[in-house]
């Protein structure tokens, strides 16, 4: 990991929670709701022919409900709150079936659903905060219902039940932790330059966007800088690609060192950077760009013990002032630094011509 990586990336990448993410929850939460409508209808419809009246009326009118639900997650605000309201009611009456008188000896098994559903749609940790508890109240339902064996085969009988279940927690616990240890790692790979470890093209203009309406709402300072290191052509000719690599790794971490958590670094392509200054205004901002502008001129790259100097220029825009989209900044930023180019490079422009 590079050492700046955590800082350009406070914006983009996203670590913590496992579990599917919103729209597969609803995904799943539908297919869930669809077979466990169907599920309990077939079931009402046995309890009503072995004259099990009510049982039957109970699951047939929690079919209808279920059914109405597959169709309504899928515009649901909060899927996580959906899912909450099916497990928990669905568990305790997984583990009450167990209870009841004439529910067959092999009813227990739909417990082991429970860890499945669980990991699959709460993720990890609240999957399992969820799971466990109602795992052991199965276990010792089934305990108090069938007692403790005597004889040797009740006793494998017994064992074979709590293992499964405890093996299938087990399972799903650690395939859980690696799925998402996975994602993760692919949603980091998604979000980075994998040259210089800064957001990548995509990243950063995800994170212009957002900071865009941010500022409109807030009416918070927005400054977007562009940069493009000077002759970098040379760099690559004289002293071969690599050193060229290297180079831009080099720029990078001068530039990051100087930047808050709240300012955001991207690679824009090539030898071109975009840094987006939350809360700063124009004044604010020229300043740290001119100490960065400086910072990569007085911090040559140290090539098997020659020096390499460098330098950039920069193209600046104010929100409110020099646009108010996205690519209002994008393209102003852009134009100035071409004029800064054009005009002599190692420099940077932060107005148009005539406005002082
Ligand atoms: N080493 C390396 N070189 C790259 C990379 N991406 C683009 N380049 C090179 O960057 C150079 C950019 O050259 P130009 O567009 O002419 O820009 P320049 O030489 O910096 O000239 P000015 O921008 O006008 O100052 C080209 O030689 C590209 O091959 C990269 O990832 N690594």
């Amino acid at each position: 990991m590079f050492p700046w990586q955590s800082r350009s990336l406070s914006v983009a990448f996203k670590a913590g929670a496992t579990g599917l993410v919103e729209n597969d929850q609803r995904a799943l939460m539908r297919v869930v709701f669809l077979t466990s409508s169907i599920t309990l209808g077939a079931f009402g419809v046995l309890q009503l022919s072995y004259g099990r009246y009510l049982l039957g009326l109970f699951e047939l009118v929690s079919c209808a409900v279920l059914l109405w639900c597959s169709w309504r997650v899928a515009s649901a605000v909060r899927p996580v709150i959906w899912i909450y309201f099916y497990l928990l009611p669905l568990y305790c009456f997984l583990t009450y079936i167990i209870f009841m008188p004439d529910a067959s000896h092999t009813a227990f098994v739909w417990v082991y659903l429970i860890p499945i559903l669980s990991y699959l749609l709460l993720g990890r940790l609240a999957g399992l905060l969820l799971a466990l508890p109602f795992i052991s109240a199965a276990a010792l339902a089934y305990l108090y219902r069938f007692g403790v064996p005597a004889d040797a085969a009740g006793l494998i009988d017994l064992g074979n039940s709590l293992l499964c279940g405890l093996l299938i927690l087990l399972f799903v616990h650690l395939y859980e932790s690696r799925r998402a240890l996975a994602q993760r790692a692919l949603e980091h790979l998604a979000e980075v330059d994998a040259l210089t470890g800064v957001a990548n093209r995509g990243s950063f203009q995800r994170a212009l966007e957002r900071s865009v309406d941010e500022a409109a709402r807030s009416g918070s300072g927005l400054v977007l800088v562009m940069m493009d290191v000077d002759f970098f052509k040379e760099v690559n000719d004289r002293w071969g690609h690599d050193v060229g690599d290297a180079a831009l790794q080099h720029i990078c971490a001068c530039i990051a060192q100087r930047l808050r958590r709240t300012d955001t670094l991207g690679r824009l392509g090539g030898e071109e950077f975009g840094i987006l200054l939350r809360n700063t205004d124009a004044r604010a901002g020229q300043e740290l760009v001119e100490s960065l502008r400086r910072q990569i001129v007085i911090t040559p790259l140290e090539h098997q013990g020659q020096q390499i100097l460098l330098s950039a220029t920069f193209g600046l825009a104010q929100m409110g002032v020099d646009g108010v989209t996205a690519f209002e900044l994008y393209r102003c930023a852009d134009q100035r630094l071409y004029r800064g180019k054009a005009s002599g490079r190692n420099q940077l422009i932060d107005r148009d011509p005539g406005f002082g």
